[in-house]
Formats: C-alpha cells, structure tokens, sequence
C-alpha cells in the first residue's frame, strides 16, 4: 500500500539516505533496523512531508504523496522520535488537545480519548500531569496522540529509546495487540535488533543511507547460512593474536569489542583446537568460546563489518 521508491536525501555533499527502495502492504509489521545516524528518521521525515526528498518518490496506492500529501496524512499516525507533549497538561488535555487538531470533538473525541488511554495503559493517570511522568509513561502518551485520528498506518520511530524495561514491553505488547486486533500495520523503526526480530514480519537494514539487506527474517539471516559465527572471551585483547586471526586464510572476518572477538567461518570449518593453540601461544587465556546461530546482529556486522550498536 506504501512504497518508497529510489527515496534519497542530500544534504550539502553527504547522502542522508540514498535511494532507499522499500514496500509496506496493509496488515504487516515493517521493521526499519540501522544503528544511529543510519538515516531512519530522514526517511520517516520524507514519509511524514516534513522534509522534501532530493529525489525519489513516496506512492500510496500508486499515487505519489510527494505533491498531495494529505491522502496519506488521513491515515497514518506518526509517532516521532522526540516526545510531543505538553508538559503542563494532563494526559487527557493532551490526547483533547491533539484531538482538536484532528478535527475531532465532543462525544466522539471523548470516546477516543477513552479508547486510546486503555489502549496505551494509562486510564487510571488520565488526570495527571504529564510532567510527573516516567519517560516510558510519555512514550505510551505520544504513542496514543498519533492514534486518536484511527490511523491505518502507524509509523514509529524509536519508540523505546531510554525508558525502562517494563515500558518496553508494555509498548512492543501493544504494537502486536494493535497489529493483530486492529490490522494496524506498522513501520518500526529502531537500532535495538531484539526488537525487530520480535515485532517484524519483513525488516530493512539501513547502514550510512543506504538499504544493505532486506526480507524476512529468515532470508536476511540466510545471508549466513553458509558461515557460523564464534565468540571468544578473552582476558586481555593482544593485538598479536588478533592480527594472527585476521591473517587466517580460512576466516572471513573477524570483529573485536572490548571483551569479545567475533569470528566469522564456513560452516564447516572446525577452529576450536587451533583457536586454544594460538591463545596459548600468545599467554592469552580463552575464558569461553561459543557458537552461535545467526542472529540480524551478526548480518549486520558481516554486511558491515561494524557492530549495530556503535
Ligand atoms: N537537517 C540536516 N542537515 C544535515 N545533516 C542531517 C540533517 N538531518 C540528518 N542529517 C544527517 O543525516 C544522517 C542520517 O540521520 P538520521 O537522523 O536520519 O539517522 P537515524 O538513523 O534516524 O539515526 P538516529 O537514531 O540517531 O536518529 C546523519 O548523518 C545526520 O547527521
């Protein structure tokens, strides 16, 4: 139902994003995964009419929104990154507020008001100020601002940047209840790989602009069905061993973090015997080593050769 089509966006001499090609169907939970700067909320900006795209377009139905954006702006709430709220206002003044600005009013805002404070959990705080709520709190609030308007499509970017563990769940809960009870369809956007794999029925990887993977989630982790991807933990990271490692004719690629070395091989090489060699030859001591099934994580380092959280 929505399409980006070559969508790019320069500002000065870098690419934002670039040529980002992406489809949406009715009913389906998209997941947009780039750690940060990758270009998501650009992209959600460009969706959302808020910045114009230096080339590319956005269809609805196959009609461009570029030009019209208003058939689109009739059925998609957008839930941005920063919270929109009005501090000194309670939760219900600010749900009537945005109502206002969505055109509803009287019994009929009322009755939404209702719906979206049980929707997002917060029915019994309706009277409270919003500047006595917890981060997490807020984000349940902004997310019920951009449903009042019964939006077909919700667009979230970053919805659970900061906020503690219990709102987290509570709001990746009601992005599958809406998903499933409303056919909401949903593009979630997030650097947290865990929530994609959870939320998403089909996920785009975006790295520096650009789209570098895209599917379901098995296809995209098919990527690696010919490697398997070990982690080692060291007591101290030598640059000696490392490099040893990186010399190895039969691994791909190796990735180092402060305590962990990452090392990508074929399936069917068997390192464990060799990798304990060449630690001891370095007086470096292995405290664990693990094989692990592929996760969107380690697509993203094999794609990039950076972690997603960098
Ligand atoms: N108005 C602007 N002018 C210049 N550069 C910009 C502007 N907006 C974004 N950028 C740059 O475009 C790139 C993509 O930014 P964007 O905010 O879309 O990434 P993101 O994936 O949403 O990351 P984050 O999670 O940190 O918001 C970044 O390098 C950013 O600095």
């Amino acid at each position: 139902m929505l399409e980006l089509v070559d969508l790019s966006k320069k500002y000065k001499n870098t690419y934002a994003v670039k040529n980002m090609n992406m489809f949406i169907e009715k009913g389906e939970i998209v997941g947009m995964l780039g750690p940060n700067g990758a270009g998501k909320s650009t992209t959600i900006s460009m969706l959302s009419s808020l910045v114009e795209p230096t080339n590319g377009d956005v269809l609805l139905l196959n009609k461009s929104i570029l030009k019209n954006p208003s058939p689109l702006r009739k059925i998609v709430g957008i839930v941005p990154q920063e919270i929109a709220l009005y501090s000194e206002l309670t939760a219900e003044e600010n749900l009537q507020f945005f109502g206002r600005i969505y055109r509803l009013k009287g019994k009929k805002l009322q009755q939404k008001i209702d719906e979206v404070l049980e929707q997002i959990g917060l029915s019994d705080r309706r009277k409270d100020i919003v500047s006595k709520f917890s981060g997490g709190m807020k984000r349940r609030l902004n997310i019920g601002v951009a449903m009042l308007h019964n939006p077909e499509i919700l667009i979230m970017d970053e919805p659970t940047v900061g906020i503690d563990p219990q709102s987290r769940n509570y709001i990746l809960e009601t992005v599958k209840r809406l998903n499933k009870e409303k056919q909401m369809t949903v593009l979630y956007t997030s650097h947290y790989m865990e929530e994609v794999e959870y939320l998403c029925d089909r996920i785009y990887i975006m790295d520096q602009g650009s789209l570098i993977a895209s599917g379901s989630k098995d296809e995209i982790k098919s990527i690696l069905s010919s490697e398997k991807t070990i982690v080692m933990k060291v007591n101290r990271m030598d640059p000696t061993f490392i490099q040893l490692l990186k010399d190895n004719p039969v691994i791909n690629q190796v990735i180092t973090s402060e305590k962990e070395i990452t090392i990508i091989v074929p399936k069917e090489v068997n390192l464990f015997s060799k990798l304990i060699k060449m630690a001891e030859e370095q007086n470096l001591e292995i405290s664990s080593v693990d094989v692990k099934v592929p996760t969107l994580e380690d697509v993203f380092l094999h794609l990039t050769g950076r972690a997603l959280r960098d």
